[in-house]
C-alpha cells in the first residue's frame, strides 16, 4: 500500500478512435489528497481520461503518472490492485458471495484477507449481508459492496466513473456523503467522473470540465457558485442554480 494518498499527473494526454479525438492534449495535475470531480457532457471524454490511469485505456500520445512514475513502468494488474475502481454497472462476481466480492483483491494480490465485516461497516452495510449474493441486494446495496471491493486491497486512489449514476436520489445523496467521508478519513485521491454538477460541487475539493476531450475549466466548488470558471463552467452551474431558485419560490 502506498504511504500517503497519490499524485495523478496527466501530460500532454491524446486518445483517438479514429477521426474522433476523445481526449485531445489534456495536461494536469492532481494533487494529492484531492477529490476531483470531471463533468462536461456526454462525449466530452470523461471516462477515457479517467481510464488512461489505470490503463483500461492507453493513450495515443503523452503520459500519465501517479506520483512520479509512469503508470506504464509496471504490468497493468499490479497497478491496477493500487487503484480503486468503481463504475456504474458495478460488476460484482454474480456468483459470489459478498464476502467473496470484497475479498478478491486481497486474495490475488496475496495479502492478508480483507476484513470484511470492516469493510461493510465503512460503506454503512451491517456485517450480515456478507453470505449474501450480489442478486439478493438492492442497487444501491450492491454499489456499495463495490465501493468496499474497491478500498478492501488499501488502494489510496479511487476512480469513480458514474459510480453513483444508476441510484435514485435518495441513496445517490446518502452515497456520495459517504464516500466523501470515505475519502477524508482514508486520505484519498479521487477522481469522480459525473454529468451531475451539483454532485460535483457538493463533493468535490475541485471541478474541471471537460469539452471535446479538452479541459475547460479548471477551478473549485466555491469559485464556480460564486460565477467564476468561464462560460462552460457556469452553463452547467446554471442547472442546479435555476433548480435551487425554482424550489425557494415554493417556499411559501
Ligand atoms: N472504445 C471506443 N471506440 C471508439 N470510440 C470511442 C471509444 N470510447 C470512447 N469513444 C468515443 O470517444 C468520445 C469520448 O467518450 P467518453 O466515453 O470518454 O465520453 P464521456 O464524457 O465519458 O461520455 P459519457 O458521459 O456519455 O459517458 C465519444 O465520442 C465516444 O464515442
Amino acid at each position: 500500500m502506498p504511504a500517503a494518498a497519490p499524485a495523478v499527473t496527466f501530460e500532454d494526454v491524446a486518445r483517438r478512435y479514429g477521426a474522433v479525438a476523445a481526449v485531445d492534449g489534456v495536461s494536469c495535475r492532481i494533487e494529492p489528497g484531492s477529490f476531483v470531480a470531471l463533468v462536461g457532457a456526454s462525449g466530452s471524454g470523461k471516462s477515457t481520461l479517467l481510464k488512461t490511469v489505470n490503463r483500461l485505456v492507453s493513450p495515443s500520445a503523452g503520459r500519465v503518472l501517479i506520483d512520479e512514475q509512469d503508470v506504464r513502468d509496471e504490468p497493468a494488474p499490479a497497478l491496477r490492485r493500487r487503484i480503486g475502481y468503481v463504475f456504474q454497472s458495478i460488476g460484482l462476481f454474480p456468483h459470489w458471495t459478498v464476502a467473496e466480492n470484497i475479498g478478491v483483491g486481497p486474495r490475488i494480490a496475496r495479502q492478508a484477507p480483507a476484513d470484511v465485516a470492516r469493510l461493510l461497516d465503512m460503506v454503512d452495510l451491517p456485517a450480515g449481508l456478507a453470505g449474501r449474493m450480489p442478486d439478493e441486494l438492492s442497487g444501491g446495496q450492491r454499489q456499495r459492496v463495490a465501493i468496499a471491493r474497491a478500498l478492501a486491497p488499501g488502494a489510496r486512489l479511487l476512480l469513480l466513473d458514474e459510480a453513483l449514476g444508476a441510484l435514485d436520489p435518495v441513496t445517490r445523496d446518502a452515497l456520495g456523503r459517504r464516500l466523501r467521508a470515505l475519502h477524508d478519513e482514508l486520505a484519498l485521491t479521487t477522481i469522480l467522473v459525473t454529468h451531475d454538477m451539483a454532485e460535483a460541487l457538493l463533493l468535490a475539493t475541485r471541478v474541471l470540465v471537460m469539452k471535446a476531450g479538452r479541459i475547460v475549466a479548471d477551478a473549485s466548488p466555491a469559485e464556480l457558485v460564486n460565477g467564476g470558471g468561464g462560460a462552460d463552467a457556469q452553463a452547467l452551474v446554471r442547472v442546479p442554480r435555476d433548480q435551487a431558485e425554482r424550489l425557494r419560490e415554493l417556499v411559501g
